[in-house]
């Protein structure tokens, strides 16, 4: 099993997230207003998406987490069907996590892309009294947050090669290199978006 050390951050120097509705809740999976679509599947959020990877041999229970209106329902049909989880979930759910992000940034270019710009040069970290692993806890009577901030450090990966001379080659995002890494029942291949960019820019032009 993969270890993931502890970090330990100053909460008012660090950019935090807990509710979507509040100041950088776009970072969490979440938060509405960043469709994705893979296969020609459309789908409400990265949330769901990661939720649906969980179950990448039943096609039917992906089919039950992706036809939920909100990404906390989707999260708890994933949690009934736990038993059926890919075997290997607990070795790749980083990398899955990892690749999900991608695939948001890919296809909410400007718009997810410049929110995780203003947080540089700080830390992001999702808050959470319940899960110290995504996100981190604060502590009571201090100013300091705790845990493993998997999804925060996901993110400020993901945000140091947008803010780089290498920004436009998150533009396509590659498949996993795992067995069976599928969404009903269709292998996931090369997640091209530049197409889509080209035609939010002419969208945002046009309004
Ligand atoms: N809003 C919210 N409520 C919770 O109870 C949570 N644990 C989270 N965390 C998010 O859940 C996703 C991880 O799911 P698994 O625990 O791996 O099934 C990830 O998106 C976290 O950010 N959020």
């Amino acid at each position: 099993m993969k270890k993931y050390s502890i970090r330990k951050y100053i909460k008012n120097e660090c950019c935090c997230f807990s509710s979507t509705k509040k100041e950088f809740g776009g970072l969490s999976n979440m938060c509405a207003g960043y469709n994705l679509v893979i296969n020609q599947t459309e789908i409400l959020t990265s949330e769901a998406l990661y939720q649906a990877l969980r179950f990448s041999n039943y096609p039917e229970i992906q089919e039950e987490i992706l036809a939920q209106k909100s990404p906390m329902s989707a999260k708890m049909v994933s949690k009934k069907h736990i038993n059926n989880s890919r075997i290997d979930w607990e070795e790749i759910k980083v990398d899955i996590m990892r690749w999900c992000l991608k695939v948001k940034l890919s296809q909410n270019f400007h718009k997810f892309g410049l929110l995780l710009e203003t947080t540089y040069p700080k830390p992001i970290i999702e808050i959470s009294n319940k899960d110290a692993f995504w996100g981190a806890k604060k502590e009571i009577n201090t100013d300091l947050i705790i845990g493993i901030n998997a999804l925060g450090r996901l993110l400020m990966e993901l945000r140091s090669v947008y803010i780089s001379e290498d920004k436009y080659s998150l533009l396509i995002v590659p498949p996993l290199d795992l067995t069976d890494f599928k969404l009903l029942g269709k292998q996931i291949g090369f997640i091209d978006s530049r197409e889509r960019f080209i035609a939010q820019i002419v969208d945002n032009t046009n309004n």
